[in-house]
């Protein structure tokens, strides 16, 4: 099997998990990524606004924007880095690709901090996202500018021993869930 296709198959299967632990989520989850946002004031930040199953990040955006700028991603292109469009808590969304909503207005914004969706992470900073490549392109694309600092965002049963990894992968540098901050080595 080749490594799309072993991610393929992990991507189905904890997609399936991730839906079961959304479902038990009473909605108090983002303590901890509050409180390591709390340590970067001032530094652009890219959340999401979360489709799916996916944790939901924005108690933690809504206090974050009381302090710098915070964006959430927009797709310009198929095969293009994401790009961010500044966000606030009441600001008017429209439906964008994939059924992701995206801001109507906002400047345009370079974050050095990126919350990031995933189906699966593992414990070395490895991450499997939906499979379109984004955050790869942007966080390669970021990177070759300046440090970038990724943050994968998930539910604690997301985590696999070891994702399998292609040349292109971006790995992450701390993952925080409902129960802990992981620092990657
Ligand atoms: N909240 C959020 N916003 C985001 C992303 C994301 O992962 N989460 N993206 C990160 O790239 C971009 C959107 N990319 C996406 C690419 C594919 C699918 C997708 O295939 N969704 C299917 C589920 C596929 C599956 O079950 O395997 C669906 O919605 O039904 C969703 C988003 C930009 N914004
Ligand atoms: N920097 C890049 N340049 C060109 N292709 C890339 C780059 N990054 C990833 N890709 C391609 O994108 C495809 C999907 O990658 P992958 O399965 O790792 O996506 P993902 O991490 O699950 O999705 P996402 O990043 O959107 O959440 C792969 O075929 C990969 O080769």
């Amino acid at each position: 099997m080749s490594v799309a296709d072993e991610k393929s198959a992990l991507r189905t299967q904890m997609l399936q998990r991730r839906d079961v632990a959304k479902q038990a989520d009473a909605g108090a989850s983002a303590g901890l990524l509050s409180e390591v946002l709390a340590g970067y004031r001032g530094v652009p930040v890219a959340g999401y606004l979360p489709i799916n199953s996916e944790i939901n990040p924005l108690p933690a955006m809504s206090e974050a924007v009381a302090h710098g700028r915070v964006g959430v991603p927009v797709i310009t292109a198929r095969d293009h880095p994401l790009q961010f469009r500044a966000w606030h808590p009441d600001g008017a969304l429209m439906p964008g690709p994939f059924k992701v909503m995206v801001p109507v207005k906002g400047d345009w914004i370079e974050p050095e901090l990126l919350i990031v969706p995933l189906a699966a992470f593992d414990r070395k900073g490895g991450r499997l996202g939906y499979g379109g490549g984004f955050y790869d392109r942007t966080l390669q694309n970021l990177r070759t500018k300046r440090a970038t600092l990724a943050i994968g965002f998930a539910y604690s049963i997301q985590q696999v021993d070891q994702i399998p990894l292609e040349q292109t992968d971006q790995p992450l540098d701390m993952i925080i869930t409902e129960k802990e901050v992981i620092t990657v080595p």
